[in-house]
């Protein structure tokens, strides 16, 4: 029996990262969290200890804040794109790199040039993969919190011995979106894509009749696909943020759909990809990201 190393990789990850652009009196700020890892020859350090071609994760930290310093951030995209091929490139040792990147939304607060609120805990996302020559962009939003207060139904599901929900034609359907989805292709306007993709997004959640969430999740997918060719794949993640109308009979008083215990667990977690059968490749763009 041999024992070996299987895969690996490493890098500092959740770097803090602000930055301040001042145009006159006009400030714009830009908050990311940027993870780095790297791959490649690293059995020496794993097996003996010997850290020569282990470039430190201290030495990914101070690269990630010189690069914001150095050049303009720009799209998350972009700035991932740039730090993973200098890990690359620059060290013979490291034949891939993975930049996480999530960038949190902040609203300038009105009539002021500086100040600016945190409206939302929504975020922008980016996983970008470099291995070689080659990179993949797969990016996103996190923790888009989303209600509809009807047009959902669930019913006709299978009735067994332990089933007690009722069936409903007429719920609040509620949910915090993660989608992640693969671009393909070159010359992408990163924000512009972006901003249609979450455009569509959300139309899509308003507009589309619900008869699960199931149905409302492809739904959401499918739109992106047929109106932006330079996604390959949407994967979405969704969790049902359960309400539930309390039941006021014991106090003779009838609920019409108006009062509800909006219960934070458990929920049921509703998860799928929808694809394009002649994507791209998909090569390395999801290789070690959480499934969504
Ligand atoms: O949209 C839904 N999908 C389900 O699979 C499910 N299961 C459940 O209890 N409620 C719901 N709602």
């Amino acid at each position: 029996m041999a024992i070996v190393l299987g895969p690996n990789q490493y890098g500092k990850a959740e770097n803090r990262l602000v930055t301040v652009t001042r145009d006159g009196a006009v400030h714009t700020i830009k908050d990311l969290t940027v993870s780095t890892s790297l791959r490649g020859d690293l059995t020496d350090t794993h097996l003996t200890g010997d850290n020569a071609k282990v470039l430190a994760t201290d030495t990914q930290k101070n690269t990630v804040y010189a690069f914001a310093k150095e050049s303009p951030v720009g799209e998350i995209e972009d700035f991932a794109l740039r730090l993973g091929r200098h890990f690359v490139s620059s060290q013979e040792a490291i034949s891939g790199a993975r930049v996480l990147i999530d960038e949190h939304a902040w609203q300038r607060i009105e009539g002021n040039d500086h100040s600016f609120v945190q409206g939302t805990n929504e975020k922008r996302t980016t996983a970008v993969t470099v291995e070689g020559e080659r990179a993949w962009v797969v990016s996103g939003v996190r923790d888009m919190v989303v209600l509809k207060s009807t047009g959902s139904e669930f019913h006709g599901f299978p009735q067994d011995k332990y089933t007690t929900l009722k069936e409903a034609y007429d719920r609040i359907l509620a949910t915090s979106v993660t989608a992640r989805w693969r671009y393909q292709g070159d010359g992408i306007d990163w924000a512009s894509s972006f901003a249609e993709i979450r455009r569509l997004l959300l139309a899509t959640f308003a507009a589309k009749h619900s008869l699960s969430l199931q149905q409302t999740l492809y739904a959401m997918g499918e739109a992106v696909l047929l109106e932006r060719p330079e996604v390959a794949e949407v994967r979405l993640s969704m969790p049902n943020k359960h309400h539930f109308a309390v039941d006021m009979s014991a106090f003779g008083l009838e609920n019409d759909n108006e009062v509800f215990y909006a219960a934070d667990r458990p929920y049921g977690l509703i998860e799928g990809s929808v694809l394009r059968d002649d994507a791209e490749d998909a090569g390395s763009a999801w290789h070690t990201l959480p499934a969504f």
